[in-house]
């Protein structure tokens, strides 16, 4: 027998051994997707880290729909994000602190802690050296395979003292954008023959400078670049404990594994398409719809097209639209809104209005699709998410999209920590380990020879 053949029969019994009747999650009472029927989540944890709110509970315990609300360690990004913008600065530095220690920082505090993340930023050789021999296409695996590398230059790995656990997440964020603007220009150097640069970081830039100079050096941005990079990153550092990504760090950090092997899964979950890879799958289903829409201005004609791809007829056949929907959201996502904001101004300046006009009817016929196809039995409003206005964003400030996965990851590596050092801390900690029931058959062994 052929090893495609045998790999091919193996997988064939996957047809059976993998059905389960929509039916026994009722019968058995199984929270699918850790869900409540009404789509809420089941109540797994408590943090003082994020909160995300898209509804309220009423009296009665039936759902109220809310306008999306993010607060960081009690503060609401928009305040957050506002005051930032209106005093034309960068902050992801303070949001990290904030994360990390509780509080804001004062001005003393700020700027030896952005003195300590700058001091961090430069990779080992050795680091630099593998990413240069990984090569590889895809920069969240690199990025995955890099963290897993530091457990070995790291003199005390496996300590999971508070101390030791705070001084390895403030390295990790602080060479997350090392690693991965090196691990573009290797791919850029390998795949597209371009001139190969390794730059330095620069000690007395901001994380986001930093990352656009060892990405495209001096020449290559400007200072709206810087702050709109770090406002994005601002926007995508938190998200509560229970997304995927953040949930998955949470869940390793409770068997006391090491803080490399734990971050490396949680970028294994943040690359899905369903999680921080929708970002880059709504650039590429954006680029698919102007393609495939003569009329940018004609609804008729994009409804027609966005009911196909729901019904898996069109685009990748997915039966999704990229960016729009989210476990806990339903009126809005506001970090949606705040990218919105900043994609409609940069489209202005860069004269890019059509697009940004095109990208907002898509948002507003998605919503309108997806909620007529589910009709009365729709149990929950949907919105766009943060992934849909990020992409372009990205796009309008010079950076391809290669990095935009690795982006997510280089803002939220702040949220793991957090959540991680929380896991790692609270009295009562218990190993997260919930249950399944099995519902297959009792199967008597039968020996070899007798098969
Ligand atoms: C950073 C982030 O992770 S943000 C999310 C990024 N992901 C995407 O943009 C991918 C597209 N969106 C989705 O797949 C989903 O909306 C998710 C995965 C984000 C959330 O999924 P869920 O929590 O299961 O959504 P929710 O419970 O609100 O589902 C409501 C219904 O609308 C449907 N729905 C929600 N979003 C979409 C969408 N974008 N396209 C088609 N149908 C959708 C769901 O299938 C669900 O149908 P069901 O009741 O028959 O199961
Ligand atoms: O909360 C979620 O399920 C996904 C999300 O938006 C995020 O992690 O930023």
């Amino acid at each position: 027998m052929k090893n495609e053949f045998m790999i091919y029969k193996l997988s064939e019994t996957v047809k059976s051994t993998c059905k389960i009747e929509s039916e026994l999650f009722e019968k058995f009472n199984v929270k699918r997707g850790l869900r409540n029927a009404d789509h809420t989540g089941v109540l797994v944890g408590l943090t003082t880290v994020g909160d995300v709110l898209g509804y309220e509970r009423l009296e009665d315990g039936s759902l109220q729909a809310i306008p999306g609300k993010l607060l960081y360690r009690g503060i609401d990004i928009d305040d957050l994000v506002h005051s930032i913008q209106h005093e034309k600065r960068t902050g992801f530095e303070e949001v990290i602190f904030l994360l990390l220690s509780g509080y804001l920082p004062d001005k003393d505090e700020l700027k030896q802690f952005s003195r300590l993340l700058n001091e961090s930023m430069a990779l080992e050789k050795q680091t630099k050296m593998s990413i240069i021999q990984l090569e590889g296409q895809n920069i969240m695996n690199i990025l995955a395979r890099t963290v897993l590398e530091m457990y070995t230059y790291d003199e005390a790995p496996d300590d999971t003292t508070r101390e030791n656990l705070m001084r390895q997440s403030i390295d990790l964020v602080a060479k997350f954008p090392a690693i991965i603007a090196y691990a573009y220009n290797i791919l850029r150097h390998s795949a597209k023959g371009q001139s190969l640069h390794i730059r330095h970081p620069n000690e007395n830039f901001s994380i986001a400078e930093n990352f656009l100079y060892m990405m495209k050096g001096s020449n290559g941005y400007t200072n709206l670049d810087v702050r709109v990079l770090d406002l994005a990153m601002i926007i995508h550092a938190e998200h509560g404990g229970g997304n995927n990504s953040t949930f998955t760090v949470r869940v390793t950090s409770s068997t006391g594994t090491d803080t490399y092997s734990s971050i490396a899964a949680g970028i294994g979950s943040l690359k899905g398409p369903l999680h921080g890879g929708a970002n880059l799958q709504v650039c590429s289903m954006f680029e698919h719809l102007k393609e495939a829409i003569n009329d940018w201005t004609d609804v008729k004609e994009l409804d027609t097209y966005l009911a196909k791809m729901l019904n898996r007829e069109a685009y990748n056949k997915a039966g999704l639209i990229y960016g729009i929907g989210h476990a806990v959201y339903t009126i809005s996502d506001p970090r949606a809104s705040l990218l919105k904001e900043m994609a409609r101004d940069l489209a202005e300046e860069k004269g890019r209005q059509k697009e940004f006009e095109f990208l907002q009817l898509i948002e507003e016929r998605a919503i309108n699709a997806v909620m007529s196809r589910k009709g009365s039995k729709a149990k929950k409003q949907v919105c766009a998410n943060v992934d849909l206005y990020s992409g372009f964003v990205y796009e309008m400030i010079g950076l391809p999209k290669e990095v935009y996965t690795a982006l997510f990851a280089m803002s939220r590596i702040v949220g793991w920590c957090a959540h991680r050092i929380e896991e790692l801390n609270f009295d009562d900690r218990r190993i997260i380990r919930p249950a399944y029931k099995n519902i297959g058959d009792f199967v008597e062994f039968v020996s070899l020879k007798d098969r």
